[in-house]
């Protein structure tokens, strides 16, 4: 267990306003995480709880919205407020994001936050959906998803978001960008992230059919990288936060930052043409009545 001196800072991202004061970390421990534990550092709120071990550097964010770990406005503003509190806290180098209820890691955008609601209220959300992904793919700590349930929609882009996504062996989970399905068009950061990370012939099959892996495929499918069993799903991830933890961070955060930026850029450069092109596209009459009918088809599914 070597005791490790590591120059190291969290860099500017993206030119963006988050700014961190160069640092040095003392790092005493790369094996398996929770045997060195310094301080812990917990806050919990209606709809996540945040776990962060300062003697491991890593913090776990656990959903906890019932039913469906939904990403309501609410949701989304919490989510990018504790991003950011992590991004600027010395003690944190990787997070784990992962889901406190059954079967579920996020069933995506809360759909009554876009349904029947008016243009100012979908022009709110939308930015905090913006906001929520800019935290997290513009992220310059480690940020690992283990995802322990299904996770489709907007649950799929958090998990893409991530650098590496651990799912549950099980094939009752399902993951993947089904917008379409719903009558609706993932914008293109969406389907950037996407293409990013499986390339373009599987994001263009995948987005036109709106198609849902089952978690075999998302592994063969190159959506997630690893499949374990499910009470595995956080003790690998945070195990695999060590192993990249052995990485000098500062040249890992630039490399990171070499492959996103030119994706994050374009998100900053065009968000208020993104937001108003969602809010006239989800007022549409049409698309209200597709959102209706989609969500008519879960109740009735569930009765
Ligand atoms: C341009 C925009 C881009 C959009 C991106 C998105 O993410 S779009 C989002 C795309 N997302 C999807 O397409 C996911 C749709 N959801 C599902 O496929 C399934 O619910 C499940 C597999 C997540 C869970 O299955 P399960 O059998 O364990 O649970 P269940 O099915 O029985 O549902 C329980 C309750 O939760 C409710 N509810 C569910 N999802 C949402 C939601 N997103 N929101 C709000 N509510 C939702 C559901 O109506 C029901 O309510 P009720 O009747 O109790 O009042």
């Amino acid at each position: 267990m070597a005791a490790v001196l590591a120059g190291s800072a969290k860099f500017t991202f993206w030119g963006r306003s988050l700014t961190f004061a160069r640092r040095v970390t003392v790092h005493r421990h790369y094996g398996p995480p929770c045997v060195v534990s310094a301080q812990r550092n917990s806050s919990s709120s209606s709809k996540m709880t945040v776990d962060l071990d300062s003697g491991t550097g890593i913090a776990v964010i656990r959903f906890h919205s019932p039913p469906v770990n939904s990403l309501s406005l609410d949701f989304l503003t919490e989510f990018a407020s504790n991003m950011e509190k992590l991004e600027l806290d010395k003690g944190c180098r990787g997070v784990v994001l992962t889901s406190a209820l059954p079967k579920i890691f996020s069933a995506g955008l809360d759909i009554t936050e876009m349904y029947g609601k008016s243009p100012e209220h979908c022009r709110e959300f939308w930015k905090a959906v913006q906001e929520m992904w800019l935290k997290l793919y513009g992220s310059s700590m480690v940020t690992m998803a283990a995802i322990n349930g299904s996770s489709p929609a907007g649950g799929c882009l958090m998990a893409l978001s991530c650098d590496y996504r651990i799912m549950a062996d099980n094939p009752r989970y399902s993951i993947g960008l089904n917008e379409t399905q719903l009558g609706i068009v993932a914008p293109f950061w969406f389907k950037e992230t996407m293409v990013n990370t499986v390339g373009h012939r599987v994001t263009e099959l995948s987005l036109q059919l709106g198609l849902m892996y089952i978690a075999p495929d998302a592994l063969k499918s190159g959506l997630v990288d690893q499949l374990v069993a499910e009470e595995m799903v956080v003790t690998t991830a945070m195990e695999t936060l060590a192993k990249w933890f052995a990485v000098p961070d500062h040249a890992r955060q630039i490399t990171k930052s070499m492959m996103r930026k030119p994706t994050v850029d374009k998100l900053l450069s065009s968000r208020e043409v993104d937001i108003n092109n969602f809010v006239t596209f989800i007022t549409k009459d049409s698309i209200q009545k597709s959102l209706k009918m989609y969500m008519e088809s879960l109740r009735k599914k569930k009765a």
